[in-house]
């Protein structure tokens, strides 16, 4: 279709609307994203435009006695805070031929758009969260779906891992443009690990090498937030709403991302795309599994008796920093025992947390590793050593204001490509912890090992984006942008439109 076609159609069209809603003054763009703009001064753009389809306005119709012919555009409003809506607007024009010749440009135009998904596979999970996926999904995401012509294939999930076996073995993925997880980052770790898997297999890649280069999905995967803390679907819309997650799978967002890769002594064990965080979060995850029926709740309180349980473990953690990280202001650490550039540290820690991207989410709006990104090949290694409670409470509680929870003493953070963690045993404990901060009043360097020995015998678990890992020791590598979502990381608030 020529521009000169468009805007002699255009010009049609402002002469012949009947005005009572909206004008339709239309300016156009060689790039297929001509624009409608209203009165209001509002713009729409092609790329986000739902649908469009021809009514009839009767309660206009008698008002006016007068037949009016109506074609209503339906597309996505920016609201407040990263939500998107679904919104129409309406035109009215008196001639028939000039309205349908719009609905017939409007939809070729968007046929032209090849990156929007037309078949997708859902999984839904009906216990994630607050046991609401079913709903959720059938009042608030198929109904767009199904406005913008888009086919799905269904399936609510009858047992854990379900979806990610049924994935790894049985679909068809040929027949699809993507695949819908509603739930919650539990459930989004089931199509992760079916999806990845099916691809490895299918390419003879063998996920036990921690140096196989995986093959990337070509499938992206969309996720309706239906879980407890959605962490994945917030940190790459800076919302967790089911409709704002239809219109970004509507309009055929996507969103590269990184996936790390955790192995135990060479033996494949599982990725992770939000956090790997042992101790204080491997605990309040092994303790929340008990009291899975309180929904989300079960993390806060589990969060409240794990601060007061204040364990530290023992462990030595080594990473391969990432190149441009080298000589961060922030780094405290002085390389010890340096090889091929790892760097190597002992020490007692409440918490080793892995970051692949921010982790924002309800609880904590900007998230663990504020300035990670999503797709860049490097995970926050965030070392939270042995401190007093109190200092400790400072760290949580920074994590929802917008002090720095890095600016303490006891706490670094490093940009990785590749961590390793060794949890102490009595009989490898090395006979002084030599990474002890030295500003710190409480932390004396340790001379005796009959001092320590309690620590070091004790372990904690690590939690994988929600899961947990049955082993402690772990070698984890990111995999650089190894899937893709129906997302568009977090927009700039400027560019956000205010309702109309
Ligand atoms: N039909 C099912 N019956 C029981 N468990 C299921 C079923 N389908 C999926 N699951 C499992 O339920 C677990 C939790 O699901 P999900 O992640 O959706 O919710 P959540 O744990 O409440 O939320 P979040 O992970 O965001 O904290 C997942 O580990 C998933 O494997
Ligand atoms: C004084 C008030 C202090 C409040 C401090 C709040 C700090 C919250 C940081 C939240 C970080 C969430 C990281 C995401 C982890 C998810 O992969 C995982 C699966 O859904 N969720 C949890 O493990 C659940 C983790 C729940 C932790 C409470
Ligand atoms: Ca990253």
């Amino acid at each position: 279709m020529s521009f000169l076609y468009h805007h002699k159609l255009m010009n049609l069209c402002t002469c012949n609307f009947s005005g009572s809603y909206h004008q339709a003054a239309v300016t156009t763009e060689l790039n297929r994203q001509f624009n409608l703009s209203t009165e209001h001064g509002q713009t729409v753009k092609v790329c986000e435009i739902v649908a469009v389809h021809k009514t009839e306005d009767e309660a206009d119709a008698q008002a006016r006695k007068t037949v009016l012919v109506v074609f209503a555009v339906s597309y996505v409003r920016r609201t407040r805070q990263h939500l998107w809506r679904c919104a129409d607007v309406t035109f009215h024009c008196a001639d028939q031929q000039i309205c349908e010749q719009w609905v017939q440009v409007i939809n070729e135009q968007l046929s032209l758009l090849t990156n929007r998904p037309k078949n997708l596979l859902v999984y839904i999970n009906p216990y994630g969260g607050k046991r609401r996926g079913e709903r959720i999904y059938e009042q608030k995401v198929a109904p767009v779906f199904r406005q913008a012509g888009i086919f799905t294939d269904v399936i609510v999930t009858e047992r854990a891992n379900h979806a990610r076996d049924h994935l790894k073995m049985e679909a068809n993925l040929d027949d699809y443009d993507g695949v819908v997880c509603v739930g919650g980052d539990g459930m989004f770790s089931e199509i992760l690990h079916g999806l990845v898997t099916r691809i490895q297999t299918d390419h003879g890649v063998d996920q036990n090498q921690p140096d196989a280069e995986l093959v990337p999905c070509s499938l992206r995967i969309g996720i309706i937030p239906a879980g407890s803390t959605d962490c994945i679907c917030f940190a790459t819309q800076g919302t967790n709403d089911p409709v704002t997650s239809a219109l970004h799978i509507v309009v055929g967002d996507s969103q590269p991302m990184d996936v790390c890769s955790v192995h135990h002594n060479g033996v494949f064990l599982k990725y992770s795309v939000s956090l790997l965080g042992y101790g204080f979060y491997g605990d309040v995850l092994t303790d929340s599994e008990r009291n899975r029926w309180l929904g989300p709740a079960r993390y806060d309180l589990s969060g409240f008796k794990t601060f007061l349980s204040h364990n530290y473990y023992g462990g030595t953690v080594s990473f391969l920093p990432a190149d441009d990280n080298v000589g961060h202001p922030r780094d405290k650490l002085q390389c010890r025992s340096g090889d091929r550039g790892w760097n190597v540290i002992h020490g007692k820690f409440i918490a080793i947390n892995s970051a692949s991207m921010s982790c924002a989410c309800p609880r904590s709006p900007k998230g663990l590793s504020p300035s990670a990104h999503l797709a860049d090949g490097t995970t926050d290694l965030i070392l939270v050593r042995k401190c007093s409670r109190l200092d400790f409470f400072r760290h949580l509680l920074r994590h929802t204001n917008n002090d720095d929870q890095f600016d303490h003493w006891f706490v670094e953070v490093h940009r990785v490509r590749k961590f390793r963690f060794e949890p102490w045993h009595p009989d490898l404990a090395p006979l002084e912890d030599a990474s002890e901060h030295p500003e710190s009043p409480d932390l004396s360097p340790i001379s005796s090992l009959q001092e320590t020995y309690d620590d070091r015998t004790a372990e904690s678990s690590w939690n994988c984006d929600g899961e947990i890992l049955h082993h402690t020791a772990i070698q984890v590598s990111v995999q650089c942008q190894l899937i893709r979502l129906f997302a568009r990381g977090i927009e700039e608030q400027q560019d956000a439109e205010v309702a109309v």
